[in-house]
């Protein structure tokens, strides 16, 4: 219990992973070594079909040396997949892996299943409309959420834009608040190395109450960072509310705006971001 209380607690403060394909092990190394703070080694989408037994097989040998230096994780294929129970079974030997990341997950069944089979936390890729629907079964049976965006585009016809995202983005952040996970991780930009638009789209994640990125590539750590840090000037603001309200006063003007109990948690929450960006 001691141990699966640790492991969660990993979970929680995940906020950009790298995901790696399984089958390219050579490149394992690299994942770890890059400066994300969680490796995602994936047995999902980014392997073809008919490499996913080898890529299962050679699993545990390859991530042995690495468990112990970083939280790894393994993507499974999702339920209801051919791959899906003996991927479960693999991860179950995996000693010292953090946890599994079931995509396409639908159901607080779905994750469940994944639970009981590895004994693992479970961070649950919600990315299809029945996924997004039962986000908070999902959220409940899970010890994080992640949000599966250009599946979810897929599934609905839609754009994989940031506004025709925002009510699904929007519908986890509720579900992860009402089930008390940390911040959903958010999902992918395709975009390799364009530093700009991966550093707004983590600005745009905390807006919407998100607490990490899915990263693709070793460049996009860097930028996505520096999108989830807050600035110097809110920084500073935040600073400034603390001072205002430290002799107990319930409202305050700072900068000429009201301050009150909730703008306090606000600042408190720029900060808290502040220093775990500064790590
Ligand atoms: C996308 C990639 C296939 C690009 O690979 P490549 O073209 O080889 O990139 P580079 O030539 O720029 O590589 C430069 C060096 O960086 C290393 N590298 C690249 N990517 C990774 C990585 N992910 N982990 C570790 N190291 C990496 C290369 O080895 C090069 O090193 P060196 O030779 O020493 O210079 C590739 O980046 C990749 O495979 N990315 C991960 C893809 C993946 O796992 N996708 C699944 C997750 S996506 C998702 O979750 C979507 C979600 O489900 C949804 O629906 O929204
Ligand atoms: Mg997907």
């Amino acid at each position: 219990m001691t141990h699966l209380n640790e492991t969660t607690e990993k979970v929680d403060r995940i906020t950009l992973p790298l995901f790696v394909p399984g089958d390219r092990p050579e490149r394992f190394a690299k994942a770890v070594a890059a400066g994300a703070d969680a490796v995602f080694v994936d047995l999902e989408d980014a392997v073809a079909p008919d490499a996913k037994e080898a890529a299962r097989a050679g699993l545990a040998e390859a991530l042995a040396p690495l468990v112990g230096a970083a939280s790894i994780l393994v993507r499974v294929n999702a339920s209801g997949t051919p791959w899906h129970a003996a991927d479960l079974v693999a991860c179950a030997g995996i000693a010292g892996l953090a946890g599994v990341v079931l995509p396409k997950a639908e159901t607080a069944a779905d994750c469940a299943g994944v639970a009981e089979a590895t004994g693992l936390p479970v961070i649950a890729l919600v990315e299809s409309a029945r996924g997004l629907a039962n986000a908070g079964e999902v959220a409940g049976a899970s010890a994080r959420m992640a949000f599966g965006s250009i599946d979810l585009a897929a599934d609905l016809g839609m754009a994989h834009e940031r506004e025709v995202l925002r009510p699904a983005r929007f519908a986890l952040a509720m579900a992860a608040r009402l089930a008390g996970q940390s911040g959903p991780i958010d999902g992918v930009t395709t975009a390799l190395k364009d530093e700009e638009l991966i550093s707004s789209d983590c600005r745009h994640a905390v807006e919407m109450g998100f607490a990490g990125k899915l990263i693709i590539h070793p460049a996009q750590i860097a930028p996505a960072r520096r999108g989830f840090a807050p600035s110097q000037a809110e920084c500073e603001w935040a600073q400034r509310v603390l001072a205002a309200v430290e002799g107990g006063a319930a409202a305050v003007a700072v900068d000429g705006a009201m301050v009150d109990a909730p703008v306090i948690i606000k600042a408190r929450q720029i900060l808290a971001r502040a220093s775990s960006a500064a790590g």
